[in-house]
């Protein structure tokens, strides 16, 4: 079965130690007819049986020990189970925790596409709530049942070697109970399944709505959101309900037949008794031990329900664990070459799924180059720079640094070669100084603060209370936009890469800034080639050539003057910007 195979091979080290749990529970479970049977030793020899006077006066030194034995044994069954009990936990997890740093890396290693298609709530469900369900069912639901199995076993041969005709009197009610736990099995196992989808529908409305509190209070929609969160969260108790409440259905069977152990023992035992078949003590034994027997019967709702919540979770912790990315990082560059930092699209088309984004796109830039990309919203620049690191990879054509093929270059020495400062920034909870430094730890603080300076950031950065130590709150919370991009843009020169991309990276800064980190830009201390996208032509002006694109295509290139000269889209949008008269110019 595909998902014993999997934990076993995920016990690894603890293999071992769970073994040794297990064999325990049975050794521990066993031990329960130690005391049923000295106490029908008791009863028979110095209770209910022919002697009993005599014995008990007699033989005090054998009930003596009978009862020690029956402590003694207590005693033994207690401390066994408390040291089973610790291996079960160990085990499960130690297991846990490899899985858990398994998983991280699994979804470290995914490429954008994984991201594109996998919500935050849904992972987050998988690497916590899912994940706690395996160790739950390592450390308590095959105890349960492992422990349930030896005791009824246990029981039977017990019962088995005191009188065959009544044990068989007691088996005639397993049929049933397999029955009914079958039909509840099938019926109950789709419930858990929708059960786990809803957990995963309310995580994610619960992390959207956290890590977006901000757009929620500025739109007012706090009453829209708790809607949206009770309805989720009704969703999510109605299936939980309906799980839990499906076995109810089946519970009076269960019970019902669970009380028929006592019915029966009472009846034929009772009968046997009378007739002289079986003494008082043995009746004693098989009463005192016919919960071994009705008991798992008892449980099996509770471990139906459990192994059914354990195949959800497992089925979704597999999807992490077996997902291969399109775009493998195989960390095996150990010498990691500078680039010269040439770039060439060849005849590039890309769609995101059957969506084309772009379109037969061909350009090369030189290294050293200063080139700005701009074009309307949507016309795919982040896109177009997205395919140079590789965080996609191209649909036809192809994308050359240095002249080799992305696809051909190990993505630890390709990626080792890029600067990027993303559109949509995203600083960590941390200082600061950690968070420009957080492509280069061993940056000297002399160094952290030139790059800040380079960047525009040093000014604001020595006026907040801690300067360099001040800790940005989770995704930059409280800097603005504008401190956050600047930030961004020493984290980008810090590392001192060959290609340095810049996406919309001062679009929320004044043009004085924006002219400071221009110069900047102008004067870095390594060679570099710049990919800049822009939408400011002040941004765009200096640089060596222009690339503009429209739908996916490259439809004007060149410097700031030919470009205007050309008349075209830069041609407008410089017009627009610089004398704020409408699109339409003559
Ligand atoms: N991850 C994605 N999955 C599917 N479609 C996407 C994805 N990212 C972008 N798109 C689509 O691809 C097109 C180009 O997007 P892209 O972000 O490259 O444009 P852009 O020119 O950088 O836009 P902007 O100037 O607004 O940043 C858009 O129509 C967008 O909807």
């Amino acid at each position: 079965m595909f998902q014993l195979k999997w934990l076993w091979k995920n016990l690894e080290k603890d293999r071992a130690r769970y073994i040794l749990a297990l064999c325990l529970s049975v050794v521990c479970s066993s031990l329960t007819i130690a005391t049923p049977y000295f106490s029908q030793r008791i009863v028979d020899t110095f209770i209910a049986g022919d002697h009993a006077a005599q014995n008990l006066s007699q033989e005090k030194g054998l009930l003596i020990t009978l009862c020690l034995a029956m402590i003694g044994f207590s005693l033994l069954r207690t401390g066994l189970s408390y040291f089973t009990t610790m291996q079960y936990e160990h085990s499960s997890q130690n297991m846990l925790y490899r899985i858990r740093v398994f998983l991280y890396n699994k979804i470290q290693e995914q490429d954008m596409h994984y991201y594109d298609h996998n919500r935050t709530g849904d992972l987050m469900t998988k690497m916590t709530g899912d994940l706690d369900m395996v160790r739950h069912t390592m450390a308590w639901i095959f105890k349960t049942i492992i422990e349930s199995l030896t005791i009824f076993l246990a029981a039977m041969v017990y019962f088995f070697t005191i009188d065959v005709k009544l044990t068989l009197w007691m088996l005639i009610l397993s049929p049933p109970v397999f029955v009914v736990s079958f039909l509840f099995a099938r019926r109950v196992r789709p419930m858990y399944i929708d059960l786990r989808e809803r957990l995963s529908q309310l995580n994610t409305t619960t992390q959207e709505n956290i890590s977006g509190n901000r757009v929620v209070k500025a739109f007012a929609r706090e009453a829209y959101e708790i809607e949206k969160f009770t309805d989720k969260n009704i969703n999510f108790l109605k299936a939980n309900k309906t799980a839990a409440l499906v076995w109810l259905d089946y519970f009076p069977y269960l019970e019902t037949l669970a009380q028929a152990f006592n019915v029966i023992l009472m009846i034929a035992g009772g009968l046997y008794v009378m007739n002289g078949r079986i003494t008082f003590g043995e009746y004693a034994a098989f009463s005192s031990l016919i919960w071994g027997l009705s008991n798992p019967m008892r449980n099996i709702g509770i471990i139906i329900n459990d192994i059914q919540r354990f195949f959800a979770s497992l089925s979704k912790i597999v999807e992490i664990y077996y997902a291969r990315p399109g775009i493998v990082n195989e960390h095996q560059a150990t010498d990691k070459r500078r680039f010269e930092g040439t770039i060439e699209f060849e005849n590039v088309s890309f769609k995101y799924d059957t969506k084309t984004v772009l379109d037969q796109v061909s350009f090369k830039i030189r290294p050293g180059e200063t080139v700005a990309i701009m074009g309307s919203t949507g016309s795919g620049k982040t896109t177009l720079v997205n395919l140079i690191p590789r965080f996609y990879d191209v649909t036809e054509g192809r994308v050359l640094v240095d002249g080799t093929d992305v696809r051909n270059l190990e993505l630890d020495e390709l990626r080792g070669n890029i600067g990027v400062a993303t559109q949509d920034v995203l600083l960590f909870s941390d200082t600061v100084d950690g968070n420009i430094a957080y492509g280069d730890p061993e940056l000297s603080e002399e160094e952290t603060v030139n790059y800040a300076r380079l960047a525009a950031a040093h000014d604001f950065i020595t006026r907040m209370p801690e300067g360099y130590d001040t800790i940005v709150g989770e995704r930059g919370v409280g800097l603005s936009g504008g401190q956050k991009q600047r930030i961004a843009l020493a984290r980008a020169l810090a590392v001192r890469r060959p290609i340095l991309i810049l996406d919309d990276t001062t679009s929320a800064v004044d043009l004085e800034t924006e002219e400071h980190i221009q110069n900047s830009l102008r004067s870095l201390d390594y060679p570099c080639t710049k990919i800049i996208i822009a939408q400011r032509v002040s941004t765009t002006a200096e640089a060596d050539r222009i690339l503009i694109f429209e739908g996916g295509q490259l439809i004007e290139e060149g410097t700031h003057a030919e470009l205007l000269a050309k008349r075209g889209y830069y041609y407008e949008v410089f017009m627009l910007q610089n004398e704020g008269i409408g699109r339409q110019v003559g």
